[in-house]
């Protein structure tokens, strides 16, 4: 049963006043997004669902439907945009007067005459007035879910937009006058200091969950699903197999407990040895082609993200005879960026997306950009984002929804924190910009790529994705998911090590990291993986590991390590004592 249904069920078995208002608020969702599927130019059905959305507390998806609407409002009173007949048309439905409600509360300044452009509410247009309510709309959701979010400079860029189109508007300028007094607060300004939109941080959190209406995301536990999944393992990992993992619940930070004999754990899925497998044998060998490049003219593969050979005559590297300046390093990558993804973005104009970015957006780049590599395989394949191999069975650090749930209740206590890294930037725009590039109409595959799909993508991103730093200069450019190794749980004293180049390979270590232990895995024991530098001292591990393991690492190595450096740290404050003694 798909995990989504069961937090479904998990709603229905409670009956106190705010679940049924969470179902009857799902329930409306669907109603809206069934009526968004008959009618996708309709931005009024957008507005309704995004405000359902802000009332069920998902701002970011609030704010992705608003962004939507927003774009339909330029696309009626743009005749030359190619949406400009269907969008008028379903605008036209709601000119009778009053406009429909979700506009009424739009609310306009008295002066804003905004006029009428000769049509009316019996026009073959919609009025002037119409599509300004409507856009008023749509910048007062974006800035104040924007806001919610953290995504400041967007809230504030979206409010700005408004004002200039309606000047004036009370909730607008309300909105804007919260984001300025956040923005101090966070940036550390005296209360009347001056706020430039380039000083506002971009960067917020969302929930990170399997949707309540995902029904793409595969009970990972089940019989089927391990049986799937050990079957293709077979040829990249012939001696392993995937099963139910024990693995130690993440702290956030250090804790006592690293002393303790038990701790908690939980289940999650592990790879495991089925047979013995010798010092230096090979363990996995895996080729992906879900990776990204953020470096916009480099010599790495398009297909499998290696370097390429040298491109002089002879060599084994193939252009596309389309789009020449897409290469892959041999005819093998060629052909597989054929059938699973390249001609869905064959000479579409996207390479510069999100290409050489800023220092700090070098994460976000990376990840918009397998999230684009997705996308294409998607369209190529002509199946749902979230149904590619690559990434539906792949952990995503899911929060059930029910955590993530604001409490409205008068005694609620702190708000969830919330665990998605979201900007509007990333998160909405840059991916339906790569839509439109690969000619994809954003409204009418709504379902495939809704913000939704999008978030719990990049869910599954961060939490798998391996990158590779750049010789030259460090940063790193390159990232993949490979589905299978990122299956192998961490430890900081691991039986493996790896290597990303082209291919993903996994050996036996010789030798264990703890006590030069001699190496090899016997057939039963777990693959332990390592998603750090395990050379580095236990602090520093477990620092580098929080962001991809997701809390505190608790192996037993850092437990150990740690006690001992607890120990060490009060026998030298014993001798520094007896020092003074003596
Ligand atoms: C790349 S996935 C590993 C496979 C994952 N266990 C699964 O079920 O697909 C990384 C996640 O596994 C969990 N994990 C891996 N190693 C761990 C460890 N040593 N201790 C606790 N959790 C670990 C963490 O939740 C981490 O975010």
């Amino acid at each position: 049963m798909p995990s989504s249904s069961l937090s479904a069920m998990e709603d229905t078995s409670v009956s106190d006043g705010s679940d049924n208002r969470t179902l009857l608020l799902l329930d409306t969702r669907q109603q809206l997004t069934d009526a968004l599927a008959e009618s996708p130019y309709d931005l009024v059905l957008y507005l309704e669902r995004a405000l359902v959305y802000s009332d069920l507390g998902y701002p970011d998806l609030a704010a992705g439907d608003a962004y939507r609407a927003l774009l339909l409002t330029d696309e009626v009173l743009e005749e030359s945009f190619e949406y400009h007949e269907q969008a008028s048309e379903a605008l036209e439905r709601y000119s009778s007067s009053p406009p429909p409600a979700i506009l009424g509360l739009g609310t306009l300044p008295n002066d804003s005459s905004t006029g009428s452009n000769g049509s009316g509410p019996s026009g073959s247009k919609p009025s002037h007035e119409l599509v300004t309510l409507a856009s008023t709309r749509c910048y007062q959701i974006l800035s104040l879910s924007l806001l919610l979010i953290g995504s400041l400079r967007s809230a504030y860029n979206f409010c700005e937009r408004g004002l200039a189109s309606v000047p004036g508007n009370k909730d607008l300028l309300e909105t804007k006058g919260y984001i300025e007094k956040i923005a101090r607060r966070r940036l550390g300004k005296a209360a009347d200091a001056e706020i430039t939109i380039n000083d506002l941080p971009d960067r917020g959190k969302v929930r990170r969950e399997v949707y309540p209406w995902n029904t793409h995301d595969p009970d990972r536990f089940s019989r089927e699903s391990l049986s799937l999944l050990n079957r293709q393992l077979q040829d990249i990992a012939p001696k392993c197999e995937i099963r139910v993992a024990s693995l130690p619940v993440l702290l956030d930070a250090e804790s006592e407990t690293d002393n303790y004999d038990i701790i908690p754990t939980c289940n999650q899925l592990g790879l495991f040895a089925r047979e013995d497998i010798a010092p230096g044998e090979i363990v996995l060998k895996e080729y992906s082609l879900l990776t990204a490049n953020n470096r916009h003219k480099e010599s790495t593969c398009d297909a499998c993200g290696s370097e390429l050979p040298p491109l002089k005559p002879g060599s084994q590297a193939v252009s596309c005879e389309d789009c020449h300046d897409t290469v892959f390093c041999d005819e093998y990558c060629y052909q597989q960026a054929m059938e699973f993804y390249h001609p869905a973005v064959c000479d579409k104009d996207i390479d510069s997306i999100a290409r050489d970015p800023d220092r700090n957006e070098i994460d976000e780049s990376l990840y918009v950009l397998l999230l684009g590599r997705l996308l294409a395989m998607a369209a190529h394949q002509d199946v749902h984002p979230l149904d590619v191999d690559h990434v539906k069975y792949i952990w995503g650090d899911f929060i059930p929804s029910r955590a993530n749930d604001i409490d409205l209740s008068p005694n609620a206590g702190p708000p969830p924190e919330w665990t998605l890294p979201f900007s509007f930037r990333y998160s909405i725009e840059m991916p339906l910009h790569i839509l439109e590039k690969m000619d994809i109409d954003i409204y009418a595959t709504l379902p495939k790529h809704d913000v939704w799909v999008f978030n719990t993508a990049y869910a599954k991103f961060r939490g798998t994705a391996s990158s590779r730093q750049n010789p030259r200069d460090g940063r790193p450019d390159v990232a993949a998911v490979h589905p299978f190794w990122c299956l192998a749980n961490h430890d900081c004293n691991p039986n493996v090590t790896w290597e990303w180049g082209g291919r993903m390979q996994m050996w036996a270590r010789k030798t264990r990291v703890v006590g030069n232990a001699p190496g090899g895995i016997t057939a039963g024991e777990e693959i332990l993986n390592h998603y750090c530098d395990v050379d580095l001292p236990v602090q520093k591990r477990r620092e580098w590991a929080a962001g991809a393991l997701g809390g505190w690492c608790m192996c037993r190595r850092c437990r150990e390590e740690s006690g001992m450096n607890g120990k060490m740290d009060v026998e030298m404050e014993d001798r520094a004592d007896g020092g003074v003694a003596e």
